[in-house]
């Protein structure tokens, strides 16, 4: 354990009002503690750090001179909140960040008044800070909306839409674009070759033309002509030029580490008349801690680490990640099909797009934060003859579900959807959680979806994609890394819709998809200790189902169960619903469906995430007594069961 840092200004500030409290001389030391009682804080629990570097002076500043909780402050993202957290009350809880009942590693409104908004997916910060500030307008009440937007998350369509409607709130809408040249890995696209020019173009604003520059800027609504084809020809604008034009005015590039810039810029627009206003800062992903600063990704995710090393305490060795194995496995289908592709929204090393990427350039794409550009571009290059893989994750692709429906699915084209992290996620908790993917899939026409129990099932599962032109196909695996499997050398296409039986019984059946089928395998010994011979199916697909198996199992088993890592109204809702049209429900057989909860509140470790989800082998066993009592039980002994 690492001992704390010293931090006696810190200790005096609890919250905001707190921090007001200070001279404005005091600040820079406190952003100094505040920084050195994160990086102690992250050392012990692991999570994002390298984002909150970067928005130690920012946090405080805004913090500083805005009337939060008041001014409603939303973090886009939220995976940089931390210094906010720790100045909002929470500094006696920051050591319990991503663990079952501690604090979310994300703003989350039931934490704290100063979390006005719960965030996690990007790019939704505007969209809220304006809600807000336009409630605050018609409610007649004080208090703006403040939105603090990264680079990354700026490429998100999102936020246009947000800063397309804006003019109408005036100053009461400030958006901080928080740019550091970083999102998750370095950033791609117009925008921010764009940013790029604004940074390098002009100087950041001078001390000593800063309040002239701004007050200038803010204090008339309307340019005359002239001044603003002077503008344009002194090339000012060319900083704010794409904001200016949506209606902002637009203020910056300044130094977001340097507090007597941040402080009196904050103040001007805190006081003016005018706005909304776009305040770009330019800051540092890692700034102040040499590992991160030094790392390529500048440590945005961390597992626990040595403070004074940087050495972050992971788990080495172990079979490969399943993002590695379907990063290679379609790396090396594509060396002999030119049409192979892939497409990742802005999360190339977490999809393993970036392997992909290693072998053919030419043929990987990142979007940026950007998942309804990504569906709809494999849906393009789909209806042209290649294959597109859309590799995105279960929770993101939420994002673009109406691309998925009405651009792909009902046109019936032949995009192949890699999903990871289906299922529970772990420390990222329930805003990341890969849970309903069966369920908005398998409702859609045309779609095939398919489920990865292992490693192996995911190289069999990329080719059987790969080699799928009939229409939309989408498989899914979790987050983490396979069981300890050797890869095929040589993938097996599936027959679409067929799953397999890998354990014969004859009492019990366990219907399972996609990676639990080691539980239910543990599952199906329990049983047989207990003397109920058990067999266990893996379905492999979700859509089409296997009905022959299904039937099968379902006339010959006295129960059966399906079990999947997936919310209702998936596979369990699918095989109810082929048992009650066939009328195979009458023949008194009782089916159990078994899933994970619609919304679980924990960031826990993944193994004791799914004892929490009832999803373990011990869970399937109790489900699998229970429907077999109920079913001897008499009619009456069942009405009492009922009552009780
Ligand atoms: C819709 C959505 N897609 C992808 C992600 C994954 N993600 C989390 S942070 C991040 C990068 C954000 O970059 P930026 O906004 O610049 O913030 P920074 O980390 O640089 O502070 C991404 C892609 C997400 N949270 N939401
Ligand atoms: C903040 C965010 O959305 C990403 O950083 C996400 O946490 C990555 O998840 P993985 O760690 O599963 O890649
Ligand atoms: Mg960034």
């Amino acid at each position: 354990m690492s001992t704390p840092p010293k931090t006696p200004l810190l200790d005096t500030v609890d919250t905001p009002a707190d921090l007001r409290k200070l001279d404005r001389s005091q600040l820079r030391q406190l952003a100094d503690e505040l920084r050195a009682e994160m990086i102690d804080a992250v050392g012990q629990t692991g999570g994002h750090l390298g984002s909150g570097l970067g928005v130690v002076e920012l946090t405080t500043a805004i913090h500083y001179v805005f009337d939060t909780p008041d001014d409603k402050l939303v973090w886009d993202v939220g995976h940089q909140c931390y210094p906010h957290k720790i100045l909002t009350g929470r500094r006696d809880r920051i050591r319990t960040l991503r663990q079952g009942g501690g604090l979310s590693g994300f703003t989350k409104r039931s934490e704290s008044e100063y979390d006005p908004f719960g965030a996690a997916h990007s790019s939704t910060s505007i969209s809220a800070a304006l809600g807000f500030a336009m409630a605050n307008k018609m409610q007649g009440k004080p208090g703006r909306g403040i939105a603090v937007i990264g680079d990354g998350a700026m490429s998100a369509g999102m936020a246009y839409e947000a800063m397309n409607n804006a003019e109408q709130a005036g100053n009461r809408l400030v958006v901080i674009l928080n740019d550091n040249d970083m999102s998750i890995a370095p950033p791609v696209g117009g925008l921010s070759a764009y940013l790029a020019r604004t940074v390098s173009s002009s100087e950041y604003l001078h001390l000593r033309h800063l309040a002239s520059r701004i007050s200038k800027k803010l204090s008339r609504r309307v340019w005359s002509g002239l001044e603003k084809a002077e503008e344009y020809a002194r090339g000012m604008v060319t900083g704010g030029t794409l904001f200016e034009e949506l209606g902002f005015y637009y203020v910056g590039p300044i130094d977001g580490h340097n507090l007597d810039h941040l402080i009196p810029v904050l103040e001007n627009v805190r006081d003016s008349e005018d706005g909304p206003v776009l305040i770009h800062v330019v800051t540092k992903k890692g700034k102040g801690y040499a590992p991160a600063e030094n790392s390529a990704d500048k440590y945005h995710g961390v597992a626990k680490f040595d403070v004074i090393t940087g050495e972050q305490k992971k788990s080495s060795g172990g079979p490969p990640a399943y993002q590695n194995v379907f990063g290679d496995t379609l790396a090396k289908l594509a060396d002999t099909d030119p049409r192979i592709c892939a497409i990742t929204a802005a999360m190339p090393s977490g999809t393993g797009v970036d392997r992909f990427a290693k072998a053919h350039p030419d043929r990987a794409f990142d979007v940026g934060i950007a998942e309804q550009h990504g569906v709809t571009f494999a849906a393009g290059l789909a209806a042209q003859g290649m294959r597109p893989f859309a590799a995105i994750y279960s929770t993101f692709l939420q994002r673009a579900y109406d691309q998925v429906v009405h651009d792909v699915a009902i046109q019936n084209l032949p995009v192949r959807f890699a999903i990871d992290r289906a299922g529970l996620v772990g420390a990222d908790g329930c805003t990341h959680a890969g849970s309903f993917d069966i369920t908005y899939l398998a409702t859609l026409p045309n779609m095939v979806v398919m489920a990865a129990a292992d490693e192996a099932e995911l190289v069999h599962m990329t080719y059987t994609a790969a080699e799928y032109d009939d229409g939309p196909i989408a498989f899914r695996y979790p987050r983490g890394a396979g069981i300890g499997l050797d890869l095929p050398e040589t993938p097996q296409k599936l027959e679409i819709g067929k799953g397999r039986i890998v354990r014969e019984g004859t009492k019990v059946a366990i219907l399972s998809l996609g990676a639990r089928l080691e539980e239910a395998r543990k599952a199906a010994d329990l049983l047989e200790a207990k003397g109920l011979s058990t067999t266990v199916a893996d379905l492999r697909f979700a859509k089409p189902l296997d009905t022959d198996l299904i039937e099968k199992l379902l006339r010959s088993h006295e129960v059966v169960v399906t079990v999947e890592e997936g919310a209702v109204g998936g596979l369990g809702a699918h095989v109810l619903t082929f048992a009650s049209d066939e009328g195979l429900t009458d023949a008194g057989l009782k089916i159990r469906t078994m899933r994970l909860p619609d919304i679980y509140q924990d960031h826990d470790d993944p193994m004791k995430q799914y004892d929490e989800a009832g999803l373990n082998a011990p869970h399937i066993v109790d489900t699998v007594l229970k429907a077999l009592r109920h079913n001897s039980a008499s009619e009456n002994e069942r009405v009492e069961e009922v009552r009780a």
